[in-house]
């Protein structure tokens, strides 16, 4: 059996606590690496964004803000994180759409810039996913991918372990009510690609420019490319 089941059924689960899950555990830090993300998908003027994988809205809200002339669509396929989204930001003009990022349901050459925070790292085959959203964005357009990377062995290495192994299935437990599924961010995350071999796979799937940079001990990893401007689809 694929992951996407078995993750919908968690992200409803938690969507209500999910922020303050958030705040916790990045000490406050996640909104910085969100501002990153969209940042880094530069200014998309009056064109489409697409940021997959929204959850309870954060990258869509900040892209709102950062660039108000820009259409702005947000797409989860857990329908309680969606409802979550819509309610924290109904005073902005997001267009929120359930779906699922295994296929998108937009045509080819759809947006300036495509975000997702969290989400390769619960799908069965990232490759794809990739694949589909470079397929939807227009030649010269952007991908900004935010994610857990796991922490290469260094001094650090023994406090990371215990905060990720410990620290995180127990605030989990106590703010969430629900210790596995932040004992699956623990287990997902030492799992997930090492920074250098994701790279490796947006360039696979045809990105140009790829890049990355990593946060808060090597713990978190922001990815991004370009769809090559001169060859397009
Ligand atoms: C950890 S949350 C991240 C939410 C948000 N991007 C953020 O920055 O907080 C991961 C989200 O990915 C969504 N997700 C996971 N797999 C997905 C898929 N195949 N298609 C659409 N959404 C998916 C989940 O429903 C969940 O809302």
């Amino acid at each position: 059996m694929g992951k996407a089941e078995g993750v919908q059924a968690m992200f409803d689960a938690i969507a209500g606590r999910y922020d303050l899950m958030n705040r916790l555990m990045t000490l406050g830090q996640d909104q910085r690496w969100r501002r990153f993300v969209v940042q880094r998908a530069g200014d998309p003027g009056r064109g489409a964004v697409l940021d997959l994988a929204c959850g309870t809205g954060d990258i869509a809200a900040l892209f709102c803000r950062v660039a108000p002339q820009a259409r702005v669509l947000a797409a989860d396929f857990s329908l309680n994180m969606l409802a979550r989204a819509r309610h924290r930001f109904q005073e902005l003009p997001i267009c929120w759409q359930a779906c699922d990022a295994n296929q998108l349901p937009f045509r080819e050459q759809s947006f300036e810039a495509v975000t997702f925070g969290y989400l390769l790292r619960n799908v069965d085959d990232a490759l794809h996913v990739l694949r589909e959203v470079r397929r939807v964005l227009v030649a010269g357009g952007r991908v900004v991918c935010l994610d857990t990377t796991p922490p290469r062995k260094g001094p650090l290495w023994p406090f990371i372990r215990f905060y990720l192994q410990v620290v995180v299935p127990a605030l989990g437990r106590c703010i969430a009510r629900d210790k596995a599924a932040y004992a699956y961010l623990t287990g997902s995350t030492m799992d997930f690609y090492e920074a250098e071999v994701l790279a490796a796979l947006f360039r696979q799937a045809g990105f140009a420019n790829v890049g990355y940079r990593r946060f808060m001990f090597g713990t978190i990893g922001v990815h991004w490319g370009e769809k090559d401007p001169v060859v397009g689809l």
